[in-house]
């Protein structure tokens, strides 16, 4: 059987690097181009690239993937920043290109994943919830893409229930104090040297608390989820926000 033929966009950042060895490690795929900043997104065509493996900055992100689509590459994102502006546009983009599958992971990793979905499960039984995401001091967006994801999917499981507003007396605050507000949801990031990718979420009521936490310890944690999408995403037409969708979790 013929390899999938698979490009790096970001190749030389922290995760782009790691997922360059995981793909040459993987017998049922060929990596056929690995590109960094300044680097012409036509060799992506020239190399023949059956997907894309976008995991570059949010300021890129939608010009290589725009360029990805129209030439009927597939993408596999894990580049930050989605908004339901930029959701829209890339719809918009594989609407004209029907046969072409972009999958978008807040989080590779499996552990990350499972958060998001206990998070969502556990929400409508609590009075209050917070998020609170700890990463390396080199991360440039805040807060992450994964709490920001998480925070969502708790305020939809509490609309779905009726859930009254969380508790919360505060009159005063310094900026930031009480973190941003992401859909209703506090979300709280920390930045720490010695930290790679951690999240907890904190639920509270009556008498008791619930705290779920997850900590990506090395960029390996993200790799079975990169070949994950890149396997699945070539027969999965469209746009699949969230890597769950591949895991048969129900
Ligand atoms: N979904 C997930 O599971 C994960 C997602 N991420 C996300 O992935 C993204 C990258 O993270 P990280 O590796 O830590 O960041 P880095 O800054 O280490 O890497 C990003 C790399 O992309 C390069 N780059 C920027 N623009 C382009 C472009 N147009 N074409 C090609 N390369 C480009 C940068 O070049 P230069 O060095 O010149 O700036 C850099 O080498 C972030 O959005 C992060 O949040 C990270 C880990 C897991
Ligand atoms: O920048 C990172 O490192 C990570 N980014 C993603 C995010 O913003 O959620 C995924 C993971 O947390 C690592």
């Amino acid at each position: 059987m013929s390899k999938l033929r698979v490009a790096v966009l970001g190749a030389r950042g922290r995760i782009g690097a790691e997922a360059v060895r995981a793909v040459e490690a993987a017998e049922d795929l060929e990596l056929v181009a690995a590109l960094g900043r300044g680097d012409g997104l036509e060799t992506l065509v020239e190399a023949g690239a059956e997907v894309a493996v976008e995991l570059t900055e949010p300021a890129s992100v939608m010009e290589n993937l725009e360029f990805c689509v129209r030439h009927g590459i597939h993408g596999v994102v894990g580049t930050t920043g989605w908004t339901d502006e930029r959701l829209a546009r890339l719809g918009g983009w594989l609407d004209a290109s029907p046969t072409t599958g972009v999958l978008i992971a807040p989080n590779f990793s499996i552990g990350a994943v499972l958060t998001m979905r206990f998070a969502r499960q556990a929400a409508r039984f609590f009075e209050s919830v917070e998020v609170i995401e700890l990463h390396h001091p080199k991360k440039v967006d805040a807060p992450s893409g994964t709490a920001a994801r998480t925070a969502q999917l708790i305020a939809e499981a509490r609309r779905e229930a009726g859930c009254a507003p969380q508790p919360d007396a505060t009159t005063t605050a310094l900026d930031g104090a009480r973190g941003a507000d992401v859909d209703g949801v506090p979300v709280h990031s920390v930045r720490l040297r010695g930290l790679l990718a951690h999240q907890e979420v904190l639920l509270g009521g009556e008498g008791e608390t619930l705290t779920i936490r997850h900590d990506s310890t090395h960029h390996s944690s993200f790799m079975p989820g990169i070949l994950l999408g890149v396997r699945r995403v070539v027969t999965t037409p469209g746009l699949t926000f969230g890597l769950e969708h591949f895991l048969d979790l129900d």
